[in-house]
C-alpha cells in the first residue's frame, strides 16, 4: 500500500516537473514577439511572405522591429519557427552542433544535389568526415594552391579579353554566368587543387563536363525560383516520407549529382590506375581532397574508413560547393565595384602598384583588396541563411534580455531556428546606418568595425557560419576571391548597366533580373594601357 502511495507521489512529482518544464519552455516561445498573424497566410504562415520577397528581406525587416529572437508562424501548421540573430544565441546554437542539427527540411535537397558528403552528414559520421578532410584546408595547404589559382584566374582574364576584342573593347556581360560557366575559374580551381582533375584541357574550349554542369545548375537555380521550390521543402518537412517521391523538383536536383558523380567515378578510376602504376605506394604527404580520400580507403582502420559512396559523394560535394559559392561571391562583388567607381579605382590603384602573381604572404598585405573581399562577403553572403533543429531541451544565453524571458531562453526539443546571416551582417545596430551599403572603407585600419560588437565568425561576419560546422573551405574561398578580383580589375573597367537586380535564395544567393535567375549584367571595358 505504502509503495503504491509512494509510486503515486513520485509519478505526480515527475509529472509536475515535466509540466513545469513544458510550461516554462513553451512560455518562453510564447513570450517572443513576432509579426502579426493578420499578415500570415492561414496555410503558409509567414513563410509565404519570405518566399515572395527578396532573400532574407522579410526576416531583416522583422528583426529591426522585433529584435534578436522572434517567432514566425510556420507553413502547413508547423509550430512557430524562431528567427535568431542575437549574437550570444547564434554563437551558442552553432557551438552545440550535436544538439542543433541541420533541419530535416534542409537535408533532403542537400542529399539530392551533392549527396551524403561532409555538408549533409551529422553526428559521428560528420565528425569522421570533417577530421579526415580538414587537413586539405589548413593555411599551409591553401597556400600551396596559390599558383594554380593564379593560372585559373589568368585564363578567365584572357577569355574575357578575347570576348571584348571581338566587341570593340567593351560589352555587357552576365558576369555571374561568365564566371560560373568558365571551367577556367570554377571547376579548374577545385579540380586542380582538390581533385587532381582538369575539367578543361584548353581554356578556349570549355570542357563538356563544365558546360554540362553549368547548364544543369542554371536550370536548377531557375527551378528554385518557382512556386514548387517553395512548396517541396515544406511538404517534406510535414511529410518526411515524401523525400523519395518522384517530385519534378527533386528529380531536377538529382540531375546535377548524376553528372558530377560520373566525373567523380572517372577521377577515382584514374587515380587508382596511377596508384597501381606506383605499385600501391600512396602519396603519403599530399593533402588535396582526392589524395586524402583515397589514402583513407587504403590505410584507415575499418572504423575510420569512408564507404565508396561517401568518397564519391564528397567529390561531388566539393566540386559543387567549392565553386558555386565563390562564383556568386565574386560576381556580386564585381557588380558592387561597377556601381561604386570610387572603390573600384582605389582597388585598381592598389593592385597596379604591385607586380602580378604576388606570393600568398604579399597578397595578404593588400589592405584595400582585403577590405573589398570582406565587404562583398558581408553584404552578399553566398548562403544567406541556415536552419537548425534542436534535438533536445536546452537553454540558450541571450546578449539582449527579452521581456518575460530574461537573458536565458528555454528551448524545447523539436524547435526549428532560422539564422539569417545577411540580417546579422548588415544590422545597423552593429554596423551603423550604412550597414546594408557596400563600403569597403569600413574595414580599413583607421576605422575598423568595433570588434566586440560584431557577431562570432570569420572577421566578425557570419558568412562562413560559426562553430564546429563552419565552412571548412573559407581560407580557400578568401584566397580565390582575392586573386580573381585582383586579376580582373588589373585588366578591365566595370560599369553599372542600371539593370534592377533582385536577390533570391535558390540553392545559393542568386541575382535575378526580369525574372531570370543567375543573371547579373555588368558593362566591361578593356583597361586602356
Ligand atoms: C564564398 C564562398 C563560400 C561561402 C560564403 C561558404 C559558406 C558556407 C556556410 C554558410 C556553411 C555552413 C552551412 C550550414 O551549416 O548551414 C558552409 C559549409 C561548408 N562549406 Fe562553405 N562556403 C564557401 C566556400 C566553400 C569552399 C571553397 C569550399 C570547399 C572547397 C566549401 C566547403 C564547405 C563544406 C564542405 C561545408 C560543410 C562543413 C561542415 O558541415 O563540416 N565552402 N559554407
Amino acid at each position: 500500500m505504502v509503495s503504491v502511495f509512494a509510486l503515486v507521489v513520485f509519478a505526480a512529482a515527475a509529472l509536475a516537473i515535466v509540466l513545469k518544464r513544458r510550461r516554462k519552455s513553451s512560455a518562453d516561445v510564447q513570450h517572443l514577439p513576432g509579426p502579426s498573424l493578420s499578415i500570415a497566410s492561414w496555410i503558409w504562415g509567414h513563410e509565404l511572405l519570405m518566399f515572395q520577397h527578396s532573400a532574407t528581406e522579410m526576416l531583416t525587416i522583422w528583426a529591426r522591429s522585433f529584435g534578436g529572437l522572434y517567432k514566425i508562424s510556420g507553413a502547413l501548421f508547423h509550430p512557430d519557427i524562431i528567427i535568431a540573430t542575437d549574437h550570444a544565441a547564434v554563437h551558442h546554437i552553432f557551438a552545440y552542433s550535436d544538439i542543433y542539427v541541420k533541419s530535416p527540411a534542409f537535408r533532403p535537397p542537400i542529399e539530392n544535389i551533392i549527396g551524403r558528403g561532409l555538408v549533409w552528414a551529422e553526428g559521428e559520421d560528420w565528425q569522421r568526415q570533417r577530421k579526415l578532410l580538414a587537413p586539405a584546408f589548413t593555411t599551409e595547404s591553401v597556400k600551396e594552391m596559390t599558383a594554380t589559382i593564379y593560372e585559373s584566374a589568368e585564363r578567365l582574364e584572357s577569355r574575357l579579353t578575347n570576348l571584348l576584342l571581338d566587341t570593340k573593347g567593351e560589352s555587357n556581360v552576365n558576369i555571374l554566368s561568365y564566371i560560373s560557366a568558365s571551367p577556367a575559374f570554377r571547376l579548374d580551381i577545385i579540380g586542380a587543387v582538390g581533385l587532381s582533375h582538369s575539367f578543361s584541357a584548353q581554356a578556349a574550349h570549355p570542357s563538356s563536363d563544365a558546360v554540362q554542369i553549368h547548364e544543369t545548375w542554371t536550370q536548377l537555380v531557375n527551378n528554385g525560383l518557382q512556386w514548387l521550390a517553395f512548396l517541396a521543402p515544406l511538404l517534406i518537412r510535414a511529410f518526411p516520407s515524401l523525400t523519395k517521391a518522384p517530385l519534378p523538383i527533386t528529380q531536377s536536383q538529382g540531375a546535377v549529382k548524376t553528372i558530377v558523380k560520373r566525373i567523380a567515378h572517372r577521377i577515382i578510376e584514374r587515380e587508382h590506375a596511377a596508384l597501381d602504376a606506383q605499385n600501391g605506394e600512396m602519396k603519403q604527404k599530399k593533402k588535396d581532397i582526392i589524395s586524402i580520400l583515397l589514402r583513407n580507403r587504403h590505410l584507415a582502420t575499418p572504423v575510420d574508413r569512408l564507404t565508396d559512396d561517401q568518397i564519391v559523394d564528397n567529390i561531388v560535394t566539393f566540386t559543387m560547393v567549392g565553386h558555386e559559392t565563390i562564383a556568386g561571391s565574386a560576381a556580386f562583388t564585381l557588380w558592387e565595384l561597377a556601381r561604386n567607381p570610387q572603390h573600384q579605382e582605389r582597388l585598381r590603384a592598389e593592385v597596379l602598384a604591385h607586380p602580378r602573381d604576388l606570393s600568398y604572404e604579399d597578397l595578404q598585405k593588400l589592405e584595400f583588396l582585403d577590405a573589398v573581399v570582406k565587404e562583398g562577403l558581408r553584404v552578399h553572403p553566398a548562403s544567406p541563411q541556415t536552419e537548425r533543429l534542436a534535438l533536445a531541451d536546452h537553454v540558450i544565453p541571450l546578449s539582449t534580455p527579452i521581456p518575460g524571458v530574461g537573458s536565458a531562453f528555454h528551448v524545447r526539443k523539436g524547435q526549428v531556428f532560422v539564422i539569417p546571416f545577411s540580417t546579422m551582417n548588415t544590422n545597423p545596430q552593429v554596423w551603423g546606418p550604412t550597414g546594408p551599403i557596400f563600403d569597403p572603407t569600413r574595414w580599413l585600419s583607421d576605422r575598423s568595425p568595433n570588434a566586440p560588437a560584431l557577431p562570432h565568425g570569420w572577421s566578425g561576419i557570419t558568412t562562413f557560419c560559426d562553430g564546429p560546422r563552419n565552412c571548412v573551405g573559407w581560407r580557400l574561398a578568401v584566397l580565390e576571391l582575392k586573386i580573381i578580383l585582383a586579376t580582373l580589375v588589373r585588366s578591365f573597367v566595370l560599369f553599372d548597366t542600371g539593370a534592377r537586380v533582385d536577390a533570391k535564395i535558390s540553392q545559393t544567393l542568386q541575382p535575378v533580373v526580369d525574372g531570370r535567375g543567375g543573371h547579373l549584367p555588368v558593362r566591361v571595358k578593356l583597361l586602356e594601357a
